[in-house]
């Protein structure tokens, strides 16, 4: 059974072909990767997949129903989620505030039942377990405006986690970070994978070969290519077209 499926899913913009008939297929549990060149339609497939944009044609299947026609708060109350989307970063608010916050937002109870919810069990061991996962717990009472970039992004993922998601879609979660911060991150999913089920898109190919299960390689729109990390490794044409890129 599949957690996420398209169907020749298709993204025209005017006369621009950028999303040229993708059939994905993820299943519950797996750590999924889409990489490929610059341009190759990576985050269209995503704004595609949260519902942020609509699709010209085909389908998308999430936890066994036709999502196809569902807008991005739809999309997101079923457990499909994008790690951004959720409600920005509070500054004023500890990293905890912040983490209940989205736990809350998710259970669709509203604002006024922060102060409350801090010291109840749902929405608290959520923050707080998520906290844990993303490596904040020890930052959990430092206001929001006081951490490091890094730590921004880790507040990010802990927000949606706290959410409690099925499915976490992640649009390169290491972008403008540190050597150790992407560290930092790598080590946070590593520990996520398995009770998650996520699709990454990642320009790091150390991060991505260390961490996914299996990886699909975008050239142009098409799908040219799905299997493990060492079947790309050994796929003459993705290293011709994409890895040989990178090398250079
Ligand atoms: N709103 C839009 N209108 C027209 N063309 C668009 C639009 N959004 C994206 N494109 C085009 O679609 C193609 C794919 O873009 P996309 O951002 O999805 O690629 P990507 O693989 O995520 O790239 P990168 O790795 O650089 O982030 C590009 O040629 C881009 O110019």
């Amino acid at each position: 059974m599949s957690m996420l499926r398209t169907e020749s899913l298709v993204k025209r913009f005017g006369g621009i072909l950028v999303s040229d008939a993708i059939s994905i297929d993820i299943t519950p549990g797996e750590l999924h990767a889409i990489i490929g060149p610059n341009g190759a339609g990576k985050t269209t497939l995503i704004n595609q997949l949260s519902g942020e944009m609509a699709s010209s044609s085909g389908s998308v299947w999430f936890d066994g129903a036709d999502v196809t026609a569902l807008p991005i708060h739809e999309r997101a109350r079923r457990g499909l989620l994008r790690s951004y989307q959720i409600t920005s970063i509070f500054e004023d608010f500890t990293v905890r505030e912040n983490a209940v916050l989205s736990a809350v937002g998710a259970r669709e109870h509203g604002w006024r039942f922060l102060q409350p919810m801090l010291g109840r069990s749902g929405p608290a061991r959520a923050a707080d377990e998520a906290l844990v996962a993303c490596g904040l717990a020890a930052r959990a009472d430092v206001p929001a405006a006081d951490l490091a970039y890094g730590e921004r992004r880790q507040l990010e993922m802990a927000m949606a986690l706290a959410a409690q998601p099925k499915f976490l879609l992640l649009d390169e979660p290491m972008a403008g970070m540190s050597v150790q911060e992407s560290a930092a991150v790598v080590a946070m999913l590593t520990r996520l994978k398995g009770s998650y089920t996520i699709l990454l898109i990642e320009h790091d190919m150390e991060a991505v070969f260390a961490l996914a299960d299996r990886i699909t390689v975008l050239v142009y729109g098409k799908v040219m290519f799905t299997g493990t990390p060492d079947e790309i490794r050994n796929h003459p044409e993705v290293r011709a077209v994409y890895l040989g890129e990178e090398e250079d």
